[in-house]
C-alpha cells in the first residue's frame, strides 16, 4: 500500500492574506485564557504572580552584578590606597544577588508545580467537554466519517493544548517583562544595540511560524491515515477480535499495513523536522551574530574607557540573557501560533451543530392510539438509494407486530426510525396522534424497551448490564432480578461467582466471559428493565439462543406483553407467526401484510419461505 505523498499538496495562502491569517489563528488564546481561568482561578493567579516575579528578578540579579564588580574595583582601589578593606560595602551586595537567586528559583519551582496541577485538571475538563458534546450529537453525526475525523484529532491532542497556550502567553510575559527591564538598561549604553538584537532574532521567528503552519496542515490532513492506524492496533490488540485474526493468520497483513501507514507518515515527518531544524539553525546564526556584534562593541567601549568593568559585565550578561528571553519570547509566539491551529480542531468540533431537539409534548393528541407511520421513506445519509419507501402502518396497544425479509431490506432502519435515531426524510411517524419530532426525546425514549442486533456488551458488573436499561434503577438490586427472571438470565447469573456483581467480560480483573446466548439473555434482560415502556421491539432476540430458551423467551414475552406495543423482528417463522400483524419488507418497501393465516392464503412470498423454513425443519 503506498498512500499519495501529501507534503507537496499543502497549499499555501496567497502573500497578502498571509499575515492576517497568521494573527487571525490567534483567535483562540482568548477563549484558552477563560477556560484556564473556569479551571482553576487560584492556580491561574498563583502562574501570573510566579511570572510576573520569574520575569522581573533576573534584570535585578544582572543590576546587582554591576554594582559587585563596581563595589570590588573601589574595594580593591581603597585597599591599595589605604590598606583597609570594607567587606560589608562589596558583601552585602552579594548577600543580595543570592537572594534574588532564591526568589527566582522558587518562583520557577512554584511555576512548574502549578502547571502540573492545572495540566491535569485541564486535561480532565477538556476530555469531559469533547465527551459532553459526543453525547449531544446525532448517530448520523457519529457514522460520517469526516466527522470522526474532527473528533480524533480533537481527542489526540486538544486536550494538552490549552494549556500549552496559556503557558507560553505568561512565559511570553515573563520574557516580556525581562526583556522590558534588560531595554531600560541596555538604552543606557545604546538604543541601536536593542535594535540589533531585536532584527537579529526576527528570521528565526518568521520560518519557525511558517514550519509550525506546515506542521498543522500536515496533522489535519493525516487524521484519516491515523484514525486507520488506531483502528488496527484495536483489531490486532483486543479480545474480541483477536480470535478471528490468529485463526486467519492476518497479523503479518494487518501489522504490514499499520508499518506502511507509519513509513509514510514518518516520512513526511522527517522531511518537515528536518526543513524546520536546518533553517533554525542557519536563520538563528543571525542572532548570535547580531549578539557578538553587540558584544564586541561593548568590549571596545570598556577598553577605550567609556565603560566601567562593572558595567561592562552587566551589559554583556544583559546580552546574553536578553538574547536568551528574546529567542524564548520568539519560540512562545511561533508555539501559540501552532497551539491556536490545534485548538482550531477543538472549538470546531466543540461548534458542530446538534440536531434539535425542539419537541416538549409529554402527552399525544389521541392517547391510546399507538404507533403509526405514514408514507415514511428514509435515505441514509450519504447513501444514493432510499433504504424505506413508503412506509405505512399501525400499531395499536395491545398488539404485536412483526417485520420479516431478506437482509438488507430495511428492518433495522425502521426502529431506528420508530426510536428517533434518525428521522424520516418524507412522511412522519405518529405517537398516539403526535408527530415524533413534537415528543420531548426523553419521554419518548422511556416509553421504548429495546434490544437490537448489535446490543452492547458492557464490560461492567452483571447487575450494571441489566441496569443500563433504566438509569434510575442502575443500581436497584431487586430490578435486577426481576428482569434478569423475565430475560431468562437469572440461572446462569446464580451460577457465577459473585452473583449479580461479577465482573463481565475480559478486560478487566475477574472477569467473566458469557457465551453468545448469554449474552443476549443479558440485553433481553436489559430490555425489560424499562418496566415503564409500553412499547417493545426486539430485533433478532433469540438468534443466538438454543431452541428450548427461545421458545421460553416467546412465552414470557407474549405474557409481559398483552398491553404493550411490541415490535418484533426475526427470521425465524415459528416465532413470527403468532403476531397479529405481519409486514414483508423488500427492497424498503412493504410488499405483503396480514396475519400468518391471511398470508398463507395469499401464497405469496411469505408462504414460499415460510414452507421452504418449515422443510428444512422435517
Ligand atoms: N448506517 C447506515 N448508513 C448507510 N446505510 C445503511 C446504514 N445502515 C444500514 N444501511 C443500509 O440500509 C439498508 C437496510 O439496512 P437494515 O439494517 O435496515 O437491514 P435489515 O433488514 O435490518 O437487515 P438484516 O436482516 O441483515 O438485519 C441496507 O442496504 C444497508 O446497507
Amino acid at each position: 500500500m503506498s498512500p499519495p505523498r501529501r507534503q507537496r499538496a499543502l497549499p499555501t495562502p496567497p502573500p497578502d492574506n498571509r499575515l492576517a491569517a497568521f494573527f487571525g489563528v490567534f483567535r483562540y488564546s482568548r477563549r484558552a485564557l477563560t477556560l484556564v481561568w473556569q479551571t482553576s482561578r487560584w492556580l491561574t493567579l498563583g502562574l501570573a504572580l510566579c511570572t510576573l516575579v520569574a520575569g522581573v528578578l533576573p534584570a535585578v540579579a544582572a543590576w546587582l552584578g554591576q554594582l559587585i564588580v563596581d563595589a570590588v574595583v573601589a574595594a580593591m582601589e581603597r585597599h591599595e590606597a589605604t590598606g583597609e578593606v570594607d567587606w560589608w560595602g562589596v558583601l552585602r551586595y552579594v548577600l543580595a544577588e543570592a537572594g534574588v537567586i532564591a526568589a527566582i528559583a522558587l518562583a520557577q519551582r512554584g511555576l512548574s508545580a502549578q502547571q502540573s496541577l492545572l495540566r491535569a485538571l485541564l486535561g480532565q475538563k477538556v476530555n469531559v467537554m469533547i465527551l459532553e458534546k459526543a453525547g449531544t450529537l446525532s448517530l448520523a453525526q457519529f457514522e460520517d466519517s469526516e466527522f470522526y475525523d474532527k473528533l480524533t484529532r480533537a481527542r489526540r491532542e486538544a486536550s494538552t493544548r490549552p494549556l500549552g497556550l496559556v503557558n507560553k502567553t505568561f512565559a511570553l510575559l515573563q520574557n516580556a517583562i525581562s526583556l522590558g527591564s534588560f531595554g531600560v538598561l541596555l538604552v543606557g549604553f545604546s538604543p541601536w544595540a536593542l535594535l540589533v538584537l531585536v532584527t537579529g532574532a526576527l528570521p528565526v521567528f518568521i520560518s519557525e511560524a511558517k514550519f509550525s503552519g506546515d506542521a498543522f496542515r500536515l496533522f489535519r490532513w493525516r487524521s484519516p491515515q491515523t484514525r486507520m492506524q488506531m483502528y488496527l492496533e484495536t483489531v490486532l490488540a483486543r479480545e474480541d477480535s483477536i480470535k478471528e485474526v490468529k485463526l486467519f493468520g492476518l497479523e503479518p497483513l494487518l501489522l504490514g499495513r499499520y508499518r506502511d501507514i507509519f513509513d509514510t507518515l514518518y516520512a513526511e515527518d522527517r522531511r518537515l523536522t528536518i526543513r524546520r531544524e536546518t533553517w533554525g539553525f542557519l536563520l538563528g546564526l543571525l542572532g548570535t551574530l547580531a549578539f557578538y556584534a553587540a558584544y564586541a562593541w561593548v568590549v571596545a567601549e570598556t577598553v577605550t574607557g567609556a565603560l566601567t568593568l562593572g558595567e561592562m559585565t552587566m551589559y554583556l550578561m544583559v546580552f546574553k540573557q536578553g538574547q536568551a528571553a528574546l529567542s524564548a519570547s520568539l519560540t512562545a509566539i511561533s508555539g501559540m501560533y501552532e497551539d491556536n491551529l490545534y485548538l482550531s480542531n477543538l472549538y470546531e468540533y466543540l461548534e458542530q451543530p446538534t440536531p434539535r431537539d425542539a419537541g416538549t409534548l409529554t402527552r399525544g393528541e389521541r392517547p391510546g392510539d399507538g404507533i403509526r407511520f405514514e408514507r415514511v421513506s428514509f435515505t441514509y445519509p450519504g447513501a444514493k438509494t432510499p433504504a424505506l419507501r413508503d412506509i405505512t402502518l399501525h400499531l395499536a396497544p395491545g398488539q404485536s407486530l412483526a417485520l420479516v425479509g431478506a437482509n438488507g431490506s430495511g428492518k433495522t432502519t425502521l426502529i431506528k426510525l420508530l426510536t428517533r435515531l434518525y428521522e424520516p426524510s418524507h412522511g412522519r411517524i405518529l405517537l398516539d396522534g403526535s408527530d415524533l419530532r413534537d415528543w420531548d426525546i426523553a419521554t419518548l425514549r422511556r416509553r421504548i424497551g429495546v434490544i437490537f442486533q448489535d446490543f452492547v456488551r458492557y464490560q461492567l458488573k452483571v447487575g450494571e448490564n441489566l441496569g443500563a436499561g433504566d438509569v434510575a434503577a442502575f443500581e436497584d438490586e431487586a430490578r435486577w432480578r426481576e428482569a434478569a427472571r423475565r430475560g431468562l438470565a437469572e440461572d446462569f447469573i446464580a451460577d457465577m461467582p459473585g452473583g449479580y456483581h461479577t465482573q463481565l467480560g475480559r478486560w478487566f480483573k475477574g472477569g467473566q466471559e458469557l457465551s453468545g446466548g448469554q449474552w443476549q439473555k443479558i440485553a433481553l434482560s436489559r430490555a425489560y428493565m424499562r418496566s415503564g415502556a409500553d412499547i417493545l421491539v426486539l430485533d433478532e432476540p433469540t438468534a443466538a439462543m438454543d431452541a428450548a430458551a427461545e421458545a421460553e423467551v416467546y412465552a414470557q414475552f407474549r405474557e409481559h406483553a398483552h398491553d404493550k406495543m411490541t415490535l418484533l423482528i426475526s427470521h425465524r417463522f415459528s416465532t413470527v407467526r403468532a403476531a397479529d400483524q405481519i409486514l414483508v419488507v423488500d427492497g424498503g418497501e412493504i410488499i405483503e401484510r396480514g396475519d400468518h393465516a391471511s398470508l398463507m392464503a395469499q401464497n405469496g412470498r411469505y408462504a414460499r419461505l415460510f414452507r421452504l423454513q418449515a422443510r428444512g425443519y422435517r
